[in-house]
């Protein structure tokens, strides 16, 4: 009997578009997915919980991780470190849970190397301008990260060739349902794909 594996799903998209919302409101309505807490140097934001909205870490703490091979993936972004735990990703897999992670596109890129199977999902705003107002009325950052941020992203928006899905964050609403077929989506595959290897392997018999 073949064990079989959960997938792994990766949403990216520039600072400010709106990973956090969708994928907390997906998470609302998904109870099958297992969100993998990541790791950063920078400071908590007001509201944030260390272990549940990240790992909040100092810079020594988080190069011993790197030089102990515990980070999936991790990269510097805009001054600090964010990285994903090896170890809960790995595990969940095997046990056949599929694993979302939320990250930039560096990190994105590297956990494509390491699983080129998994699904890779890009958000992008309407416009740079509506980028630019969500960043500013979130009010989180100063002028100056904003600035970068901007920059940033304008950077990010030319990796999308590389995703399997690009998915306009136009009102939460429609980018939860679209993030959500592209899940469901992807399990009937998945299980074609079983269903059919199985059909395979009996006319061997
Ligand atoms: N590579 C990588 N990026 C991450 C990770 N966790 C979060 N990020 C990304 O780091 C960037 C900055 O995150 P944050 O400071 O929380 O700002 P926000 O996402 O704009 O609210 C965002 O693009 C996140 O998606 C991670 O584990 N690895
Ligand atoms: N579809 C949307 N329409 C309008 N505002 C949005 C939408 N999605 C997110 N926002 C707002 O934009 C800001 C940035 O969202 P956030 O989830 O923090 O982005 P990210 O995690 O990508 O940096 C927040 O103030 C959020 O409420």
């Amino acid at each position: 009997m073949i064990k079989e594996k959960g997938i792994l799903f990766v949403l990216s998209g520039p600072s400010g578009v709106g990973k956090g919302t969708v994928r907390k409101a997906l998470f609302e309505h998904d109870t099958n997915l297992k969100y993998s807490i990541s790791m950063t140097t920078r400071n908590r934001r007001e509201g944030e919980q260390d272990g549940v909205d990240y790992f909040f870490r100092t810079h020594d703490e988080f190069r011993e991780m790197i030089d102990h091979n515990r980070l999936l993936e991790y990269a510097e972004y805009v001054g600090n470190y964010y990285g994903t735990p090896r170890q809960y990703v790995e595990e969940m897999i095997e046990a056949g849970h599929d694993v979302f992670l939320e990250i930039e596109v560096q990190g994105a890129m590297q956990v494509k190397k390491n699983f080129p199977q998994g699904v890779f999902v890009f958000l992008i705003p309407p416009s740079l301008e509506e980028l630019k107002n969500r960043i500013q009325d979130r009010g989180t950052e100063s002028e100056d990260l904003i600035a970068s941020r901007l920059q940033e992203a304008r950077n990010e928006i030319e990796m999308m060739e590389a995703y399997d899905y690009v998915v306009v964050n136009d009102s939460v609403e429609n980018a939860v349902k679209k993030v959500q077929a592209i899940v469901q989506g992807e399990h009937c595959k998945k299980e074609r794909v079983a269903k059919q290897y199985k059909a395979l392997l009996e006319v061997e018999k």
